[in-house]
C-alpha cells in the first residue's frame, strides 16, 4: 500500500483524522495522498501541515489513484460515483466509508468497477487508535488489494475484516462510540468541577482514567465486570457511585444508545 496513490473524495473530519494519523507514519509517502474537496482553505492547512497533494478536483483525484476512499457524506454518494463512475480506473481499488450505504449499493453505482470495500473507521485514526471494520464482500483475505486496505487503516489503529451483517453493530459500538466516550468525559469533568476541580485538569484525569481503562480491557483480557468489582472496595466510594450510575439507567442508556446508532444504519440502506 505505501507505493500506492491514495485519493480522499470529500475531505472533511473522517478524511482529515485518516490522513493526520497516515501522514504520523513515517513510512507513509504523504506525497501519495492526494485529498479533495470544494473549499480550499481546510485543504491548504492539511498540505501546509502534512505535504499531501491537494485539488478541488475530484475528477483530477481519481484518474491519478489506485485507492479511492469516499468519505463524503452518506447522501452524497449516489452524485459523486454519477460524477466519478468513469473516471476511477477499472482496476483501482474503491472504499467507501459512509454509514449506511451497502455494498450492494456500491456496486449498483460504479458498475466497472471489481473492486470496492466498505470501511468504518473512527475519529481516533487521527492519532493513530482508530479502530475500523473492513467488509470485503466476496473477495479474499489474502487479495494484494485487500492486504492493501487493512494496511491502510492499520496505519492509523487497527483494522478488522467484518462481515457486512455486523456493520450496523459495529457502528453502534465502535464509529459513533468516541462521541459517547466524550460526552463521558466532559460529564466526569462538570461532576469534578461542581466538586471546585479546575475543568483544563479534570479532562486530564478523566481521559488518562479512560485511557487506562480501555488498555486495562485490551491487555488482560479480563471480563469488564470483574475489573469493575476490582475497583468498588466495600462500602466504598466506587460502589456509591456505581448505584446512583444503575439508579439512573446508566447502562441501559448505552445500550440503547447502541442500537439507535445500529438502528439509524439500518434504516439508511
Ligand atoms: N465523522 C465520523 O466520526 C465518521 C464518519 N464516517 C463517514 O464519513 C463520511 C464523512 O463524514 P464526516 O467526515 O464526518 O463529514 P464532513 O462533513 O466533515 O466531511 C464531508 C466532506 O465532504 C466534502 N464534500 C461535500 N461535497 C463534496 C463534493 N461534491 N466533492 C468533494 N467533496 C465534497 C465537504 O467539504 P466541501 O463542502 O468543502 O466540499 C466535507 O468536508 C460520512 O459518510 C460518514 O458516514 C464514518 C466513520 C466515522
Ligand atoms: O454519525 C455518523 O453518521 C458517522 C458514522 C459513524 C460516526 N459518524
Amino acid at each position: 500500500m505505501l507505493d500506492k496513490k491514495i485519493a480522499f473524495i470529500g475531505c472533511g473530519n473522517m478524511a482529515s483524522a485518516i490522513i493526520k494519523g497516515l501522514c504520523k507514519n513515517p513510512k507513509v509517502d504523504p506525497q501519495n495522498i492526494i485529498a479533495s474537496r470544494r473549499t480550499v482553505d481546510q485543504l491548504e492547512s492539511l498540505k501546509n501541515e502534512y505535504g499531501i497533494d491537494i485539488t478541488t478536483n475530484n475528477s483530477f483525484a481519481c484518474e491519478v489513484a489506485d485507492i479511492v476512499v469516499l468519505c463524503v457524506k452518506p447522501h452524497m454518494i449516489e452524485r459523486i460515483a454519477q460524477e466519478l463512475k468513469d473516471k476511477i480506473h477499472p482496476e483501482s481499488t474503491i472504499v467507501s466509508i459512509a454509514a449506511g450505504v451497502s455494498l450492494l449499493t456500491l456496486h449498483e453505482y460504479f458498475p466497472n468497477q471489481h473492486y470496492i470495500f466498505r470501511a468504518m473507521p473512527n475519529t481516533p485514526a487521527q492519532v493513530q487508535e482508530g479502530m475500523t471494520a473492513l467488509c470485503i464482500g466476496n473477495h479474499n483475505q489474502e487479495d494484494s488489494r485487500v492486504k492493501d486496505i487493512l494496511e491502510l487503516f492499520s496505519n492509523c489503529g487497527k483494522c478488522e475484516i467484518l462481515d457486512e451483517s455486523l456493520f450496523s453493530a459495529f457502528i453502534g459500538v465502535s464509529g459513533s462510540s468516541p462521541a459517547y466516550f466524550y460526552m463521558m468525559i466532559e460529564a466526569i469533568a462538570d461532576g469534578a468541577v461542581l466538586e471546585g476541580m479546575p475543568r483544563d485538569i479534570a479532562y486530564k484525569f478523566a481521559a488518562q482514567a479512560m485511557l487506562g481503562s480501555a488498555k486495562m480491557i485490551l491487555e488482560t483480557q479480563e471480563h469488564p465486570g470483574r475489573l469493575k468489582d476490582n475497583v468498588c472496595s466495600p462500602k466504598g466510594t466506587t460502589i456509591e457511585a456505581v448505584s446512583v450510575l444503575e439508579k439512573n439507567g446508566f447502562r441501559n442508556a448505552i445500550i440503547q444508545a447502541v442500537v439507535a446508532a445500529a438502528e439509524k444504519n439500518k434504516s439508511m440502506e
